[in-house]
């Protein structure tokens, strides 16, 4: 496995391009199966998640090529509609697709996602919105089957904006017998980019970005073409890298709106952010002033952005309090970047982090995802190396991460053992 060294370095300064968002391909790509014929997505990041829904759609019999950032999924054909542990182990979002196999073959079987180092993550918001639809669920062996004679349209409340729930339920829905109204759904920008594209391929979704989701029940999808939304999480690390670094970095190919409170808490740190078309320009200050940070569903600041901003706040001048209300266990990383002499106290589900002077380059462990990039973002301004362990995690949410901030100045090396 490969490791990730980080060594100190100067303010970072540059252009770097963002990609595609994780989080609005993987639903899109599961909705993919919901069509006969084509579909073309642009966009895409060459991403370890993104291959692996791609081989549990190959899995169940859909063709699938991955060129450049072009991936074509042609579901005209499917032969199975069980998607094993193996696959859906790899990635939580395998699970979504379960909404579609049941929308269009009225029958899916799917390996029971397990938890996460982020948390416990169940999917009983999931399974309420297909059995309100009209399917019988039962658990067997570590699978959950849902089956239905038809799915019919109908009025549910979710009890928490669950992004997965709100997208699976939806494409479940789009050819249910009527109309189904989904209220207290999730707003994030991933949900709307998955709802236009299932309207692209001919279905009938209203709503998407507000708190209620209206999908009115259509005979069949077509393959579409559609270009993926730029990563708003991906753009927000490298604005934090320019924070932490007092680097100056314009992140292009970004939609600011989704940006607004990465946007906000930057600049309570005092940098200087200029917003443009398609671009933000991040000029990190000369002293980073402390903040207090609470996660939300969208539009509230997003807990795949708590990481790096718990990096950020491990170097400010005071005292900032991170909550937690998304994840229940989404502080793995304080371990890590106290190793590297932070100074942080959890206490439930706050942290409460006192700025230090200087951090130090140690050995540390990326325990997921984001908490991996914070660590390199930490490790960007720690005395020495940090050396970055269970990289596998970064791999699942960054397309060439070195290779971009090493474009910026930063001296980053994969090591392959
Ligand atoms: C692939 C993808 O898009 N991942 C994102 C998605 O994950 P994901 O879709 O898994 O996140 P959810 O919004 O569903 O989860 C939010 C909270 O709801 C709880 N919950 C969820 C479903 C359910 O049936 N029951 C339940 O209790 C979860 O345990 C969690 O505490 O949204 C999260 C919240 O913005 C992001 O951090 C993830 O990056
Ligand atoms: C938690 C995340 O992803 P996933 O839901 O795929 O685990 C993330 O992108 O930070």
């Amino acid at each position: 496995m490969s490791k990730i060294v980080v060594r100190k370095s100067q303010p970072l300064k540059g252009t770097v391009k963002i990609n595609g968002a994780k989080n609005a391909v993987l639903p899109i790509i599961a909705s993919t199966l919901l069509a006969k014929g084509k579909s073309v997505l642009k966009g895409v990041p060459n991403l370890r998640d993104v291959h692996v829904i791609s081989d549990l759609l190959r899995h169940l019999g859909a063709k699938v090529e991955f060129n450049e950032d072009v991936l074509t999924v042609d579901a005209t054909n499917i032969d199975t509609c069980e998607a094993p542990y193996e696959l859906v182990r790899k990635m939580r979002a395998s699970f979504l697709v379960m909404g579609p196999l049941l929308a269009r073959f009225q029958s899916s079987k799917i390996s029971m996602p397990g938890g996460c180092a982020i948390g416990t993550r169940p999917i009983d918001l999931h399974l309420k919105g297909f059995k309100s639809l009209g399917a019988h669920i039962e658990m067997d062996h570590g699978f959950i089957e849902a089956k239905a004679d038809k799915l019919i349209g109908t009025k549910l409340y979710l009890d928490f904006p669950s992004v997965g729930a709100t997208e699976n339920i939806m494409m479940a829905a789009v050819f249910a017998e009527g109309t189904t109204i989904i209220e207290n759904v999730a707003e994030e920008p991933e949900i709307v980019d998955l709802a236009n594209f299932l309207n692209e391929m001919g279905a009938n979704v209203k709503g998407a970005g507000t708190n209620t989701i209206k999908v009115k029940g259509v005979k069949e999808l077509k393959g579409a073409t559609h270009t993926v939304i730029p990563d708003r999480i991906e753009a927000g690390t490298y604005m934090v890298a320019a924070a932490i670094t007092k680097g100056d970095i314009l992140v292009d190919n970004v939609l600011i709106d989704h940006l607004k409170p990465t946007i906000a808490k930057l600049r309570e740190v005092g940098c200087e952010v200029h917003e443009m078309d398609n671009a933000v320009r991040v000029i990190g200050p000369k002293e980073i002033k402390p903040t207090d940070i609470k996660t939300l569903p969208h539009p509230g600041f997003p807990t795949d952005m708590q990481s790096q901003f718990m990096a950020l706040l491990s170097v400010s001048k005071g005292t900032g309090v991170v909550i937690e209300t998304v994840f229940e266990n989404r502080f793995m990383n304080v371990p890590e970047l106290n190793r590297m002499g932070a100074n942080i106290k959890i206490e439930g589900r706050s942290a409460v982090v006192q700025g230090v002077g200087q951090l130090q380059g140690s050995t540390v462990n990326a325990t997921d995802l984001r908490a991996g990039a914070a660590l390199i973002l930490a490790g960007l301004v720690s005395e020495g190396e940090t050396i970055i362990g269970d990289t596998y995690h970064i791999f699942r949410g960054y397309v060439d991460i070195d290779k971009k901030f090493n474009s910026l100045g930063a001296n980053i090396e994969i090591i392959e053992e």
